[in-house]
């Protein structure tokens, strides 16, 4: 699992270890582990051409003593200072001291750098970049130069991941003791680049539970059902699906595409598609009438697809005592009362436009702060809240449980019938034991890996049911199993 921590408790850990250390030591340990990682990305130091944006705060101190284990070691290196009079005092001594200078002409020294490291701000940033340091950063930019963030991209919230105002884009990002949220969400994310996290002994004084985590291969193989020698179709739960209408029939066959990848013994199909259903997937089981009448079933999903006759089909499903996910037009007039009060678990999962809808905000609101509104939303609906997106976000009720956010995403999901097979899938998880906040993110990330899979295979674009057919191998690749069956050779 890979957590992150928002700055408050960064800062608190911080405090209570560098009482136990030599003063300067945390920013010392901060600055080897970035001129490494800075080393590893130019190849050859010696000779290089080194540019250090440097802040007035330690960011710009951990920039600048990294600038001079860089000049030590041969490369030439120019610091543009943001704040001349307030630069870090002991690192620019060290880097003068070793060798390096502060740039005549910021824009030429930039121009011809092999390498950038930003240090302009850290957590300690607060808003989008100054007007003096838009220009800088937007250099960097521009320029063949490697730009390294130091701790994370400056003009980054450190917390949420918003950007307000511009924010520096980096190539890779070197970030010191623990991730911070922002550098698993979009939009900061999509800023960072790979990250990098520099141990500096800071591990055992943040606590157990994270502020966000993602999952990673190791987290969603153990968390992915696996059927037992004695487990029946029954057993390993059954999946109703409500999905499809006269105008969209692609949607439940594209829902039940997923569900049949999710792990569970049986996908129960109920909805006006039955027919394209059946010859698609004659393994599924199809009904007609209300979904009440339809036979017992673990867990529902229901909306893909339902157009205007939502409805009554919501209101059947959410009344049932099973687990419910409810998506896409199953997601409109829903009541925010009617889902609290349910005894079983309920996730809904929304796209921006969906989320902004319901909270009564712009979807530009919900895409530039999507951890807020993750939050808010599952606190109003009492619900386990999955938002779709650049950054998958999955958030339970009450502050219990850390907000997961998924690694796995790519643009190219962003293809229509992709959110059909999401729903199914993670439905399918749902009725096989997984708890709603595990199946949401476990459904997120098989569906990401599976679409890269099959962009990998069969190029891009991709299409929803190559998504849907590539599950099985992102199953298999979590598990690390090669496509040989065991004992059969
Ligand atoms: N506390 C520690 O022991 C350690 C801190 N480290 C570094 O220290 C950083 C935090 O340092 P600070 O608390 O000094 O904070 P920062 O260096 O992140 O920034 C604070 C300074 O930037 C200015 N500032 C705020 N917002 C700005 C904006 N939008 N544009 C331009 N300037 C802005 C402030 O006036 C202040 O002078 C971390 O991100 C990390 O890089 C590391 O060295 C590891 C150890
Ligand atoms: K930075």
């Amino acid at each position: 699992m890979r957590t992150a921590y928002c700055v408050e408790t960064v800062r608190a850990a911080e405090a209570e270890l560098m009482a136990r250390l030599p003063g300067g030591a945390l920013m010392h340990r901060a600055a080897a582990g970035l001129a490494a990682a800075c080393a590893g990305l130019l190849g050859r130091v010696y000779g290089a051409r080194v540019v250090v944006l440097a802040g007035s705060g330690d960011n710009g101190g951990d920039a600048l003593y990294a600038g001079a284990r860089l000049a030590r070691r041969g490369a030439g290196v120019a610091a543009v200072l943001l704040a001349p009079d307030r630069a870090h005092p002991g690192g620019l001594a060290d880097l003068l001291a070793s060798g390096g200078r502060v740039a005549d002409d910021p824009f030429e020294a930039l121009a011809a750098a092999d390498l950038v490291l930003d240090g302009i701000t850290g957590i300690g940033g607060k808003g989008g970049l100054r007007a003096d340091a838009v220009p800088l950063a937007r250099a960097a930019r521009g320029s063949n130069a490697v730009v390294v963030a130091v701790d994370l991209p400056s003009g980054t919230e450190a917390d949420t991941g918003e950007v307000r105002g511009e924010a520096l884009r980096a190539d890779a990002t070197v970030t010191f003791g623990a991730y911070k949220p922002g550098l698993l969400v979009d939009p900061a994310h999509d800023h960072a680049g790979p990250v990098r996290l520099v141990p500096i002994g800071l591990e055992e004084h943040l606590p157990s539970v994270p502020d966000l985590e993602a999952l990673q291969h190791g987290d969603v193989a153990r968390l992915l059902p696996h059927p037992a020698a004695e487990s029946d179709k029954y057993r390993r739960g059954v999946v109703g699906v409500v999905a499809g209408s006269a105008r969209y029939p692609g949607a439940a066959v594209l829902a039940v595409a997923g569900a049949l990848r999710g792990g569970a013994g049986a996908v129960r199909y109920v909805g006006p598609g039955a027919d394209a259903v059946i010859a698609r997937f004659p393994e599924s089981l199809v009904q007609g009438g209300p979904p009440s009448k339809a036979g017992r079933v673990q867990a529902w999903a229901v909306g893909p697809g339902l157009g205007e006759d939502a409805e009554g089909a919501v209101r059947d499903v959410l009344a049932s005592d099973v687990p419910v996910l409810v998506d896409a037009d199953g997601l409109r007039l829903l009541d925010p009362q009617t889902v609290r009060t349910r005894a079983a678990p309920t996730l809904l999962t929304p796209h921006a436009g969906e989320a902004a809808a319901l909270l009564g905000v712009s979807r530009e609101e919900v895409e530039s702060a999507r951890l807020a509104s993750v939050r808010e939303l599952a606190a109003r609906f009492g619900a386990t809240v999955l938002l779709k997106g650049s950054t998958t976000l999955v958030a339970a009720p009450g502050d219990a449980a850390p907000v997961r956010a998924n690694p796995m995403g790519t643009p190219w999901l962003a293809t229509a019938g992709s959110g059909d097979v999401l729903s199914g899938l993670t439905g399918s998880l749902l009725a096989a034991g997984l708890d709603a906040r595990d199946a949401g993110s476990v459904g997120a990330y098989l569906h990401g890996l599976a679409a890269r899979l099959a962009a990998a295979r069969g190029g891009t674009p991709i299409t929803a049911q190559e998504v849907a057919d590539a599950l099985p191998s992102a199953c298999r690749d979590v598990r690390n199993i090669r496509d040989v069956v065991p004992g059969v050779s």
